[in-house]
C-alpha cells in the first residue's frame, strides 16, 4: 500500500497513563530507529499548565521510568524531545482550540491526531477541531478505546467522528492488534497451506481464546466499574481474536480485504437470546487470594464498596457459517488469574478410529496453541510413540512440534504494539484498525449478552485471585467433555 506520511503529530492526553507507559515509549523507539518522517513535529495537550521544556521534562521522566535499559540511548532521547512541544488545552472548551491551532501552525503537510483521552471527550474534541480548520482533507484522527459502552454509545461517537472525518481518515484504536504475535495468525493461516484444509467444522473440535491477566483494578476504578470484563476486553481485543481465526481468506493484505472478512465473522456471532444468556456465560469477581506468591485484595476491597462488576467472563460463543457450524468458541478473560497469558487453543477432530485402543492408552486429539504473551510461540501437540520394545503394548504420549517465535527471531527487537499503530497511523495504513461496521456488529452482540445479564438479574460469582475463575467456567467447557487448555 502506497504509504502517506504525515509532517505533524497531536496528541490528547499527553500527560496520561497511556501516553507515558505507552505512546511517548513507543514514539521514541521509532525515532531512535529512524522510522519517523524526518521533519515530525509532536504536539502534546491537556489541560495541565505546561510550557514546551515542561512537557520535555515529563516526558524525559516518562522514558527513564517505562524504557527497558537497553533502549535508553542519550542522544536519541535528547533528539526526541527536541521534535516536542505542548500546548495546554481543555477539549471542553471550544476556546482552547484556537491557540492550539496557532501552535501547530500549517497542517498541509499532513497531521495525525491521537485521541488518547476518554470518549465522552471525543464530540468536543471533534467539533472545536473542526471550528479551527484541523479537520480538513490532510488530518486523521486516531481514536483511543472505549469506542462507546453500547451499540447506541458507539455510534453516537462513530456518528460524531463520521461529521468531521471520512472513514478513510479515522483510525479505531485496538492494541491486540498491533501485537506481532496477532499478526502472525495471518501469517499462520494465509501463509501455509496444510491448515487450510482442516481449518473448519469437519476438522476442529473447539476453539479456546484466553486473555488472563495478574493485575487487578491498577487506579482504573473509574472508568472499570462503568465497563467490566466483557465490555474492557471481549468487546475489542477477545473479539478480534475470534475474527482473525474464523475470517475466510482475504485476497489481499489490504485494509479493505481483510477488515470485510472480520467484519462479516462480528455479523455471524451468534446473538444469544435472553434466556440462553445464563446457559452460555459466566460472570466472576475476584476476591481476596495470592497472585504469584503475594497476597491480594479482593476487588470489592480495593474499591471500597460492593460492587457487582464482572472482572472475568467465559463465553461459549458460536459462528453461523458454513465454515464454523457446530464449533464451539470458549472464551474467557480475566483480572487477578493464576497466570498473565494470552492464547488461543485450537483442538482438532480426534482419529475417527483408534488402532491402538486398549493397546497405547488415550489418543488425544490434536491441538495447535497459539500462545500470543507472555510467551510468544506456536505449538501443534501431536501424539507420538514413546522409544522402547513395546513388549506391553505400544505407548504414545503427546508432545509439542515447537516453533518458538522468541527463539527463531531472537535478533529482532519486539516492539511495543503502539510502536507498529503509531507508525501506521503517522504512515495512513489504515490495515490494523478497526473500521466502524466492525464495532457497531461486535456491539450487538456484546449488547444481546448484557440484555440476558439484565433479565435475569445476573450476579457476578466469587473467584479467588490467583486461580482461573470461578467453577462455572470450567462446567462451562466441561458439560461438553471439553477441558481448558490450562498448564
Ligand atoms: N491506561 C491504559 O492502560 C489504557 C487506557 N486506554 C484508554 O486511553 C484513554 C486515556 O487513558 P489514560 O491515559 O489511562 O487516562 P488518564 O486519566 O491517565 O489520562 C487522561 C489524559 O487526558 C487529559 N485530560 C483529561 N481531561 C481533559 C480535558 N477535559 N481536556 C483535555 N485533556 C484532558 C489528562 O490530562 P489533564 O488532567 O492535564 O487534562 C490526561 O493527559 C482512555 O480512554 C482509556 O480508557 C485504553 C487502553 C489501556
Ligand atoms: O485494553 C486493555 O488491555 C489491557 C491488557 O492489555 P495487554 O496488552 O497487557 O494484554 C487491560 O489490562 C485493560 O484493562 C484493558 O483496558
Amino acid at each position: 500500500m502506497e504509504r502517506n506520511p504525515v509532517g505533524k503529530l497531536l496528541l490528547f492526553g499527553a500527560t496520561g497513563d497511556l501516553a507515558k507507559r505507552m505512546l511517548l515509549p513507543s514514539l521514541y523507539g521509532l525515532h531512535a530507529d529512524g522510522l519517523l518522517p524526518a521533519g515530525l513535529t509532536i504536539t502534546g495537550s491537556a489541560r495541565s499548565d505546561l510550557n514546551d521544556d515542561a512537557f520535555r521534562d515529563v516526558t524525559r521522566k516518562a522514558l527513564d521510568e517505562f524504557l527497558p535499559a537497553d533502549r535508553k540511548d542519550a542522544g536519541a532521547i535528547d533528539s526526541f524531545l527536541q521534535r516536542l512541544q505542548f500546548q495546554p488545552a481543555d477539549l471542553s472548551d471550544p476556546n482552547s482550540f484556537q491557540p492550539l491551532a496557532d501552535k501547530i501552525g500549517d497542517v498541509s503537510s499532513g497531521l495525525a491526531i491521537y485521541l488518547s483521552t476518554a470518549p465522552s471527550l471525543f464530540e468536543p474534541a471533534v467539533r472545536g477541531l473542526e471550528s479551527v480548520g484541523l479537520a480538513g482533507d490532510t488530518v486523521r484522527i486516531g481514536l483511543e478505546k472505549p469506542l462507546g459502552y453500547d451499540l447506541e454509545s458507539s455510534r453516537e461517537i462513530n456518528d460524531t467522528v463520521a461529521s468531521a472525518f471520512p472513514e478513510d481518515r479515522i483510525f479505531r484504536i485496538d492494541h491486540y492488534l498491533g501485537k506481532e504475535t496477532v499478526q502472525n495468525i495471518l501469517a499462520l493461516r494465509f501463509g501455509n497451506s496444510m491448515f487450510e484444509p482442516i481449518w473448519n467444522a469437519t476438522g476442529i473440535d473447539n476453539v479456546q481464546i484466553t486473555i488472563a491477566e495478574t493485575v487487578g483494578l491498577e487506579d482504573r476504578a473509574g472508568y472499570y466499574e462503568g465497563a467490566g470484563a466483557l465490555r474492557d476486553m471481549v468487546a475489542n481485543h477477545v473479539l478480534q481474536l475470534v475474527a482473525l481465526i474464523a475470517m475466510e481468506p482475504p485476497a489481499l493484505y489490504d485494509g479493505t480485504a481483510i477488515r470485510d472478512e472480520k467484519a462479516k465473522v462480528f455479523r455471524s456471532l451468534r446473538h444469544m437470546k435472553p434466556e440462553e444468556v445464563q446457559g452460555y456465560t459466566v460472570t466472576g469477581q475476584y476476591e481476596e487470594g495470592a497472585v504469584s506468591g503475594k497476597v491480594v485484595r479482593g476487588y470489592d476491597s480495593e474499591l471500597g464498596y460492593d460492587s457487582d462488576v464482572e472482572t472475568f467472563v467465559a463465553i461459549k460463543a458460536f459462528v453461523d457459517n458454513w465454515r464454523w457450524q457446530g464449533v464451539p468458541f470458549y472464551l474467557r478473560t480475566g483480572k487477578r488469574m493464576a497466570k498473565r497469558r494470552s492464547e488461543i487453543a485450537i483442538q482438532f477432530k480426534p482419529v475417527p478410529h483408534s488402532m491402538f485402543s486398549g493397546r497405547g492408552g488415550l489418543l488425544q486429539p490434536n491441538k495447535l496453541i497459539i500462545r500470543l504473551q507472555p510467551e510468544e510461540y506456536i505449538q501443534l501437540l501431536v501424539m507420538t510413540k514413546e522409544p522402547g520394545l513395546d513388549r506391553e503394548g505400544i505407548k504414545l504420549r503427546e508432545v509439542p512440534l515447537n516453533l518458538s517465535l522468541d527463539a527463531q527471531f531472537a535478533g529482532s527487537r519486539r516492539r511495543i504494539a503502539y510502536e507498529r499503530l503509531l507508525l501506521d497511523l503517522i504512515e495512513g495504513d489504515q490495515t490494523l484498525f478497526v473500521r466502524r461496521d466492525e464495532v457497531e456488529a461486535q456491539w450487538r452482540w456484546i449488547d444481546a449478552i448484557r440484555a440476558g445479564w439484565a433479565a435475569a438479574q445476573t450476579k457476578p460469582k466469587h473467584y479467588a485471585a490467583g486461580t482461573w475463575g470461578p467453577a462455572g467456567a470450567i462446567a462451562l467447557t466441561e458439560r461438553d467433555g471439553v477441558s481448558w487448555h490450562d498448564d
